[in-house]
Parts: structure tokens; C-alpha cells; sequence
């Protein structure tokens, strides 16, 4: 199938970078969110990153505003009635998705397909809220998008072996590398990534050492980039304990148990990097 217009769903700090490679790669782009404040926060990080590409000449100033020209805002999820792949990127919550998905299998034409970059819910599952399981498809980006190199593509149990190509095809186009997973809870990435943020905070939380001195063993011991708790925070602590959850009730398994801070902080409203606080404190 050929993809010309992509709508993604969700301006957040995924739907926004999404939107962004997308429209890089020269497709028209739909960015949709339920209000107006967020579309614009999305667009102003889009304006902000290539700004900084023009700065390092990587860009020109009329390409940039070409690739913001493939860019329009939708609040009106019947847009989607023009579209030939739709990448959702809402918030990490079953419900809210499977709801979505039903909505978007009446809206977009019967070859559309709808793609979730869900980090860890079922593909099947969120495919089976629609009448066209065949063409839904997991397509996991990295934060921050518009660096990391990995998209993890996962078929759901009924995914077209069509579907997969397409997809896989397209993520190419993007500049980026995929790679195929099953369906299984947080797939291979957040399998292995999530449960290692959760220790970390564990070991803050029995008191093992500081915030610092747990970031600064992982960053310095084991060259990670950013320490598990800085990660956590630009990940967003709310996303991060969904993550905990999906893995604790789709293993069955307690060593997913999400720790106790988590949940504390979440409540609290301390999510992070994009709420100004979580295990640091952020300028906004
Ligand atoms: C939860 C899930 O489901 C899955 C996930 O996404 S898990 C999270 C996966 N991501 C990670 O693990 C990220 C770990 N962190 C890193 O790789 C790095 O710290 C980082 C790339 C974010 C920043 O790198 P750094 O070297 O510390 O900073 P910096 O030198 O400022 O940036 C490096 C490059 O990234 C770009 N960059 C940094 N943050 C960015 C952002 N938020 N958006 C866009 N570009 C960004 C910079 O512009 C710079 O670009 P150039 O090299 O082209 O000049
Ligand atoms: N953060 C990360 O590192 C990664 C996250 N993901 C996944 O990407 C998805 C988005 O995460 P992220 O961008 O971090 O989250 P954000 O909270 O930054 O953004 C989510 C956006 O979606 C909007 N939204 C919520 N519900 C709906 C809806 N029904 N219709 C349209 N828009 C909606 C939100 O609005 P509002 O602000 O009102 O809620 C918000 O603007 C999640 O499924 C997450 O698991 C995948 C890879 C990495």
C-alpha cells in the first residue's frame, strides 16, 4: 500500500515527534489532540527542534517551513476519513485506546491502517476494538523520537503479513530501524527497560543511596546515557508506572509489582519532566 497522509493522534512529547519525522520524510501530516493548547505545545516543540536543525545548518529556513507546511491540526477525530495510515500516540490507558480505535475503524477508509505506539498494552487486544484486526499494528518509537534510531514493530495475532511490510517499508522512509516483536506485555523493550527503572526507584526508596548517586552509578558504571531515575522522569512517571502495570497484571508475575514511590509520585502529580517535578525539579 502507498502512504501519502498520516494522521497522528496525541500531541504529547511522542505524537509530536512522531508528526515531526513524519512530515521530514516528506508525508502530509494530520497532528490531532482534544484541545486546541495542546496542539499548539506540540507544534511549538516541532518549531523548536528545527529550529535547532536551521541553527546547525543541517536544515534550511525554507525547508523548514515546508516541512511545517505538511503539518495541519485536527480537533475532529472525522479527519481521519482522508487518511491512509493513522499513528495514535494518546495516553497509555486500554480504555482510552480500544475507545479511539473503535471510533477511527467507522471514520477511515476500509484500507487504513491504524498503528498504535502503544509501549506495552496488547496489539491484539487494542485490534479487536475494530472490525479490521488484519490491518492494526504496533509501531513503538523511542523517546526522543526524532533521535533515537529503533521503531519496534509488533504484529497482533491477526496483523496482515501486507500490513507488516508496509509498515516495516515505511518506517525506513522515516530514517529509522525496525525491528520485529511479538505480542507480548511491553514487548522486548519495555520487558526489560521498565523493570530496571522500577529497581532503581526500589533503591531510592529503601533508602539504598540518593538520587544522584543511584544515576550517577548507572550513567558511570554502565555508560548509560541518562541515570534509570532522570529516565524515568523524561519518560513521565505516570507512563512509566502504566508500563509496571501492563507487565504485573499481563505476567501475573510479582516481581512487576510497581514500587510504592512510584505510585506516591503519580498521585501526586509529579510525573516528571513534562510536569515540572518528579524525581527532579524542572523549569517549565
Ligand atoms: C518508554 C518507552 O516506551 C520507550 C522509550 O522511549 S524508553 C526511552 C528511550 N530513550 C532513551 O533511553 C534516551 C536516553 N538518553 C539519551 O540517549 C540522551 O541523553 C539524549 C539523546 C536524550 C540527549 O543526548 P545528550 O548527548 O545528553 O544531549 P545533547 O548533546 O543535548 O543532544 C544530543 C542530540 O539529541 C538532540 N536532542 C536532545 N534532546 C532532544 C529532544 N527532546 N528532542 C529532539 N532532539 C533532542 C540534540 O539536539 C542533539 O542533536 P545533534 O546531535 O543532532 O546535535
Ligand atoms: N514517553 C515515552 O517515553 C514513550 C511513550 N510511548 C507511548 O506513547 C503514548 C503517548 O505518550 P506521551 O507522548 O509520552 O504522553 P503525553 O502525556 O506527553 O501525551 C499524550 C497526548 O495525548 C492526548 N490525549 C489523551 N487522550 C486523548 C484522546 N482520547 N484523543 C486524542 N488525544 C488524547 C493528551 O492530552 P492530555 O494532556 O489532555 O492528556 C496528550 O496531549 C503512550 O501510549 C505511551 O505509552 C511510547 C514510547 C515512549
Amino acid at each position: 500500500m502507498n502512504v501519502k497522509k498520516v494522521m497522528v493522534i496525541g500531541a504529547g512529547q511522542m505524537g509530536s515527534g512522531i508528526a515531526q519525522v513524519c512530515a521530514m520524510a516528506g508525508y502530509d501530516v494530520i497532528l490531532h489532540d482534544m484541545k486546541q493548547e495542546f496542539l499548539d505545545r506540540g507544534i511549538g516543540i516541532i518549531t523548536k527542534n528545527l529550529s535547532r536543525q536551521v541553527e546547525k545548518g543541517r536544515i534550511t529556513e525554507v525547508e523548514m517551513t515546508t516541512i511545517l507546511s505538511r503539518i495541519s491540526q485536527s480537533l475532529d477525530l472525522q479527519n481521519a476519513s482522508s487518511v491512509d495510515l493513522v499513528i495514535e500516540a494518546a495516553v497509555e490507558n486500554m480504555e482510552i485506546k480500544t475507545k479511539l480505535f473503535a471510533q477511527l475503524d467507522e471514520i477511515a477508509p476500509q484500507d487504513t491502517i491504524l498503528a498504535t505506539n502503544t509501549s506495552s498494552l496488547p496489539i491484539t487486544e487494542i485490534a479487536a476494538a475494530t472490525k479490521r484486526p488484519e490491518k492494526v499494528i504496533g509501531m513503538h518509537f523511542m523517546n526522543p523520537v526524532p533521535v533515537m534510531k529503533l521503531v519496534e514493530i509488533i504484529r497482533g495475532l491477526a496483523t496482515a503479513d501486507e500490513v507488516y511490510q508496509t509498515i516495516e517499508e515505511l518506517t525506513k522512509t522515516l530514517n529509522k530501524v525496525p525491528v520485529e516483536v511479538n505480542d507480548f506485555p511491553g514487548f522486548v523493550s519495555n520487558r526489560i527497560l521498565m523493570p530496571m527503572i522500577n529497581e532503581a526507584i526500589y533503591t531510592l526508596y529503601e533508602g539504598v543511596a540518593t538520587k544522584e548517586a543511584i544515576d550517577e552509578v548507572m550513567k558511570l558504571g554502565m555508560n548509560h546515557p541518562m541515570g534509570p531515575l532522570t529516565l524515568a522522569d523524561f519518560i513521565g512517571l505516570d507512563t512509566c508506572l502504566y508500563i509496571m502495570e501492563t507487565l504485573h497484571e499481563g505476567f501475573g508475575d510479582d516481581k512487576y509489582r510497581p514500587c510504592p514511590l512510584l505510585r506516591k509520585y503519580v498521585k501526586a502529580g509529579w510525573l516528571g519532566k513534562k510536569s515540572g517535578r518528579g524525581f527532579y525539579t524542572y523549569e517549565r
